[in-house]
């Protein structure tokens, strides 16, 4: 990929800006982020040194709403990963029609080598680095990569400690018993599990003929693997940061979803049970799984995956993108050009915050939901959105991708011409 990740992720928008009619100041606004905070957290790690770790909360723009999006734990975090995360979030509140706008946090790290007490001090030493910046109708937080409930949790309890008073509505994705909501833990897959469900009889195909290959076993990987199992499609490959297995039978994704909660590789599940004598599994390398020849290809892990470099190997017809930016644009042009059909993250991935938005009006209200009310009104939202890129992609003849942009670029230029010309105003005079 040339330049940096924000400015691939910016060029969507470019790409999306022909087919719409918006304001060339509302398009202005749209390329810069409204505020970005970088902190440096010291922390007291258990032998008593002390480690100073980097931070970063970025609100991309909050034109339809309070920022809202998750918070990585990662070594690779960076500023221009939090702000291209930030910017996702925005289209993507947009496309779902949430009353949000796009934010996103993260800290520099490598969470695995910390002890529980030394995470629970970082979490709390990034909520009072950020305290100022965030809030219940300002800014809301929530879960990503290597991050989960417990922290949100600490994070939560830190920020209503700073504010005297039980503040539930700054965090979503927190434990049942501090306000969070049902389904949460689970609806960054489930709503990726309806869009692919509800697309794919487009293409005339069922669970029973559809391979499926899934990276990232994780909250969101992991779950939508199962489901799809569930439901009749056969998931031949899936993968961890240590690497993945294969078996064109398909694989026992609830046998290996134990076994991950329990060890911590998935490859490790085969090798040591019985059945990898069998001989029909095989361990597979991370690479090697975005290149299988399935009918449905699920990048759940981290950005950057599908690139220039691998693109052309690609042998999967469908890419539904449960990561965020796991595609750069110069490889989109080329699975374009191949006739893969490339579902973007901004549609495939915005379950999670679909329920982030059911916790956060559960909290305000102080009226909470079944998981089965969750599910219907997660499913009806993710289902329509999904038809309307689908549509809007036919008319135009355009990707699903720029469809997607088309659709959130539309809704946020007339958030943004609605907000009127305020920010003519200076020093108190109009210029
Ligand atoms: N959580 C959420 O609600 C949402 C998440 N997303 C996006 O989904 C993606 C995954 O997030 P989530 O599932 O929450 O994160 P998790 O931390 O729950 O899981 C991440 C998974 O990715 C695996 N992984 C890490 N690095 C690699 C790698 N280089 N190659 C293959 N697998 C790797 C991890 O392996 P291991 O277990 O071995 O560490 C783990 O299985 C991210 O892009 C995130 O932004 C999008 C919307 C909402
Ligand atoms: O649930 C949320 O608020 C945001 C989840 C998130 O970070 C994402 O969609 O990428």
């Amino acid at each position: 990929m040339s330049g940096t990740l924000f400015s691939d992720a910016s060029s969507r928008l470019e790409r999306a800006l022909k087919y719409v009619s918006i304001s060339d100041d509302a398009i202005e606004r749209l390329k810069y982020p409204k505020a970005s905070l970088n902190v440096s957290i010291p922390v007291r790690m258990d032998d008593g040194s002390l480690r100073i770790f980097q931070g970063y909360r970025v609100r991309y723009d909050d034109t339809r709403g309070p920022g809202k999006g998750g918070v990585r734990y990662h070594p690779n975090v960076s500023s221009d990963e939090v702000k291209s995360l930030a910017f996702w979030m925005t289209f993507k509140c947009a496309l779902l029609d949430l009353p949000f706008g796009g934010a996103k946090g993260g800290i520099t790290l490598n969470p695995k080598e910390l002890s529980r007490a030394e995470l629970e001090r970082l979490s709390r030493g990034y909520i009072e680095a950020i305290a100022d910046f965030i809030g219940p109708d300002v800014d809301i937080l929530a879960p990503d990569v290597y991050t989960n409930e417990m922290i949100m949790g600490w994070m939560m309890d830190q920020y209503s400690v700073i504010q005297r008073k039980i503040c539930p509505a700054v965090v979503t994705g927190k434990p049942l018993t501090m306000g969070g909501s049902q389904g949460r833990d689970t609806a960054t897959g489930t709503g990726a599990f309806y869009v692919i469900h509800s697309l794919l009889p487009k293409f005339d195909k069922k669970p029973e003929n559809t391979t499926v290959a899934v990276q990232g076993f994780g909250n969101a990987g992991a779950v939508v693997a199962d489901l799809l199992a569930k439901a009749g499609y056969k998931v031949v490959a899936v993968s961890d940061s240590r690497g993945g297995v294969y078996t064109e039978n398909g694989l026992d994704i609830a046998a290996i979803r134990q076994y991950k909660r329990e060890h911590k590789g998935i490859t490790a599940f085969y090798c040591e049970d019985t059945v990898c004598n069998i001989g029909e599994h095989r361990s597979i390398s991370n690479e090697e799984l975005l290149t299988l020849d399935v009918d449905v290809l699920i990048p759940a892990a981290l950005e950057n995956q599908i690139t220039a470099e691998n693109a052309d190997k690609i042998q999967a017809r469908y890419i539904f993108e449960v990561a965020n930016g796991p595609t750069t644009s110069e490889a989109d042009r080329i699975l374009e050009e191949k006739g893969i059909f490339v579902f973007p993250d901004i549609l495939v991935n915005a379950g999670g915050v679909t329920v982030s938005y059911f916790e956060w009006v559960q909290n305000r209200s102080g009226l909470y939901w079944r998981l089965t009310e969750i599910n219907e009104r997660l499913k009806e939202r993710m289902v329509t959105e999904a038809e309307k890129v689908w549509v809007l992609s036919r008319e135009f003849d355009i990707s699903p991708r720029t469809a997607a942009y088309v659709h959130a670029i539309e809704r946020l230029g007339e958030a943004l011409d609605a907000k009127g010309t305020r920010d003519y105003y200076i020093n108190g005079k109009m210029h």
